[in-house]
C-alpha cells in the first residue's frame, strides 16, 4: 500500500433536480490521518464521497489528490490514482467466492490473477476473513460481508481509503475489531482514511479530526472533543445525551 496521501476538497456542490444536496463544501484530509465526516441522514455525506470518487461530477469546485485535480476523471481512473472506497450498501458478486470478490480490487493494478488472489488473501487475513476465503458472500454474516467490502477496497492498494458506514449493523465487539484494523493499517502503512460513520464509538476511537455536514454544508470541524461539544452539532445531530 502506498502511504500518506493528502486530499483537498475545494468548494464542491451538487444539486439533484433543484435539491442542493451539497453546497460549497471545503475541507482537507491531512496525509496519514484518520478523519471522519459526520452529520444527519441526508446531509450529503455519500454525495461528497461520490464526487471525490468520480461517480458524480461536482457542479462547482474541485477535488485534489496530492495536489492533482481529480475533476473529470472516471471512477476507475480515480481508483487507480489511489482513492479506494467502500459502498454503504454492500453488493458482492454472489456467484464468486469471498477470495474472488476481494481479488477484483487487486485486478485494478495487476493482470496476473495469481498475484491478485495472493494480495486479496493478504487483505482477507488482515480483516480476519482468511478462513472464509472459499465461502460465498451469501454464506457469511453481515459483519463479514462488511469486512469483505473493506478487503476489496484495500486490495486496490489505495493511498486514501473512503469508508462509507462500514460499522453500521456491527456489534460493539465487531466494531472494536474493525477499529483496531484501521488503527493498525494507519500506523503501519500511513494509509490516510476518511470515514463516514454514524457509530460514534468508532468515530471517537479513530478520528483525529471531524468534519460535520448538515443540509449539504459544513457546519463545524475540528478535534473530536471540540466538535462533539459544538452547540450546532448537538442541535442537529448528536443530541445532548452525546456530550460526556
Ligand atoms: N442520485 C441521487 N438522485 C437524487 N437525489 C439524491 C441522489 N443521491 C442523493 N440524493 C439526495 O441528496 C441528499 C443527500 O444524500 P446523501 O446520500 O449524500 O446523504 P448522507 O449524508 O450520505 O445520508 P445517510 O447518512 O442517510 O447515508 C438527500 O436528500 C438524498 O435524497
Amino acid at each position: 500500500m502506498s502511504s500518506a496521501a493528502s486530499l483537498s476538497v475545494r468548494g464542491i456542490s451538487k444539486s439533484f433536480s433543484g435539491l442542493k444536496a451539497v453546497e460549497n463544501v471545503t475541507f482537507d484530509v491531512v496525509p496519514g490521518s484518520i478523519q471522519a465526516l459526520i452529520g444527519p441522514n441526508g446531509a450529503g455525506k455519500t454525495t461528497i464521497f461520490n464526487m471525490i470518487a468520480g461517480v458524480f461530477r461536482p457542479d462547482t469546485g474541485d477535488v485534489f489528490l496530492d495536489g492533482q485535480s481529480l475533476l473529470g476523471k472516471r471512477p476507475d481512473q480515480i481508483c487507480r490514482a489511489g482513492v479506494g472506497r467502500t459502498f454503504q450498501i454492500v453488493r458482492p458478486f454472489n456467484d464468486l467466492t469471498v477470495e474472488e470478490n476481494a481479488a477484483i480490487g487487486a485486478l485494478t493494478w495487476t493482470d496476473d490473477v495469481k498475484e491478485a488472489r495472493d494480495y486479496a488473501n493478504a487483505m482477507l487475513d488482515l480483516l480476519g476473513l482468511g478462513d472464509k476465503r472459499h465461502a460465498r458472500p451469501t454464506g457469511i454474516t453481515l459483519p463479514d460481508r462488511k469486512c469483505l467490502e473493506v478487503a476489496r477496497a484495500l486490495a486496490t492498494k489505495p493511498k486514501i481509503l473512503l469508508l462509507d458506514e462500514v460499522m453500521a449493523g456491527l456489534r460493539p465487539t465487531e466494531t472494536d475489531r474493525m477499529v483496531n484494523v484501521f488503527r493498525k493499517l494507519n500506523s503501519d502503512t500511513g494509509l490516510t482514511i476518511l470515514l463516514i460513520e454514524h457509530v460514534m464509538r468508532a468515530v471517537m476511537a479513530l478520528s483525529a479530526h471531524i468534519v460535520v455536514v448538515n443540509y449539504g454544508k459544513v457546519i463545524a470541524e475540528g478535534a473530536p472533543e471540540v466538535v462533539t461539544r459544538n452547540p450546532d452539532v448537538l442541535a442537529c445531530y448528536l443530541g445532548a445525551e452525546a456530550v460526556h
